[in-house]
């Protein structure tokens, strides 16, 4: 509980919501130990747009309306246009299809990209991005800006399957697989990167059962996830032989707020950006020392999940949700 000492650790939630990104919005917002500066969108589980739709509308069920709202990139690092969507998994509109009417706040007047670099360079070393979809919006400020890799604090990343199977096909995890170029970006950029991979949050499933405690609650978020959470137990039902859902956004948003939830190791990582395996993290734990050069050589190392506290986790996903 070191972390509820002193000051809250400002956080800006990189988001595409997302039912599981609903969920880890509320928790940040319920978390005295963190707090959101901003919220800057990205595509992924839906298009930007909508995104930002998602995200202006989550923060006004949340009376949260004065955390600004920043929209991203709508095409991938390299300027491809071509996205894919996982309307399958959370519904057409990204929120377990509940037609909720249109968000009356609007994103700010600055990119993104533009927010990341700014808010970096107020408050250097102080500000955790918190990346719930693929990586474009960070590779961006970091093209944008080489000292943003200096003055960003830390980058707590939920993407990658590390040493285990991919959710969008066996070789890649969707977040990676969304934008495998920015990822490799971010991940050779030198910055203080943890990167949270579904090894770890297959680990965290809130079950059916969990599902009824939430609905014991009279709580605004719990009694609000669980409309949007029906699309997203139909999805792993069909897709999954597990009795409940991955709790994917809100482990990586905990593992940022308190990092004793996990344990990681630290090594270099590389995205592959092509082929059959194009989205693939492989880590390079640095035990031998290879004689050739090459693109693995000279690498900085970044910290990767390896196990996590996965009751704990669920115990405070719901107690926060349920208040
Ligand atoms: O099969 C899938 N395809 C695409 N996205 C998925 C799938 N399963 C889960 N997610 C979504 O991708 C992130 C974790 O990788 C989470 O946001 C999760 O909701």
């Amino acid at each position: 509980m070191a972390a509820a000492a002193g000051e809250p650790k400002k956080i800006i939630i990189d988001t595409d919501p997302g039912i599981d990104d609903a969920m880890a919005i509320f928790v940040a917002l319920r978390s005295p130990e963190v707090e959101v500066i901003g919220l800057t969108t990205i595509y992924g589980n839906v298009y930007t747009t909508l995104a930002t739709r998602n995200a202006l509308h989550l923060l006004e069920v949340a009376d949260r309306t004065d955390i600004p709202v920043a929209e991203g990139s709508h095409v991938t690092f390299t300027k491809g246009k071509k996205i894919r969507v996982a309307d399958f998994v959370h519904g057409a509109d990204g929120l377990g299809n509940q037609n909720f009417p249109p968000p009356e706040g609007k994103p700010i007047d600055m990119s993104a990209t533009d927010f990341l670099v700014e808010q970096a360079n107020l408050y250097p070393g102080k500000v955790t991005v918190v990346a719930l979809g693929p990586l474009t919006n960070i590779a961006l400020a970091i093209q944008k800006d080489p000292s943003f890799v200096k003055n960003i604090g830390q980058i707590v990343l939920l993407g990658g399957a590390f040493a285990v199977n991919g959710n969008v096909n066996p070789a890649a995890e969707a977040n990676i697989f969304g934008d495998p170029d920015a990822a490799d970006i971010v991940f050779t950029s030198g910055a203080d990167v943890l990167a949270v991979g579904i090894n770890v949050t297959h680990q965290v499933i809130l079950t059916d059962s969990d599902r009824e405690t939430l609905a014991s609650s009279n709580g605004k978020f719990a009694q609000y996830l669980l409309k949007i959470l029906e699309v997203y137990f139909n999805y792993h039902h069909d897709a999954y032989s597990t009795k409940g859902v991955y709790l994917h956004d809100p482990t990586a948003m905990l593992a940022a707020i308190n990092p004793s939830l996990i344990t990681y190791v630290e090594g270099a990582v590389r995205v592959q950006t092509n082929g059959i395996t194009r989205g693939l993290t492989l880590l390079y734990n640095k035990q031998k020392r290879f004689a050739e050069i090459t693109e693995w050589s000279d690498q900085p190392s970044v910290k990767v999940a390896v196990t996590v506290d996965a009751p704990a986790v669920l115990k405070l996903v719901l107690e926060r949700l349920m208040e």
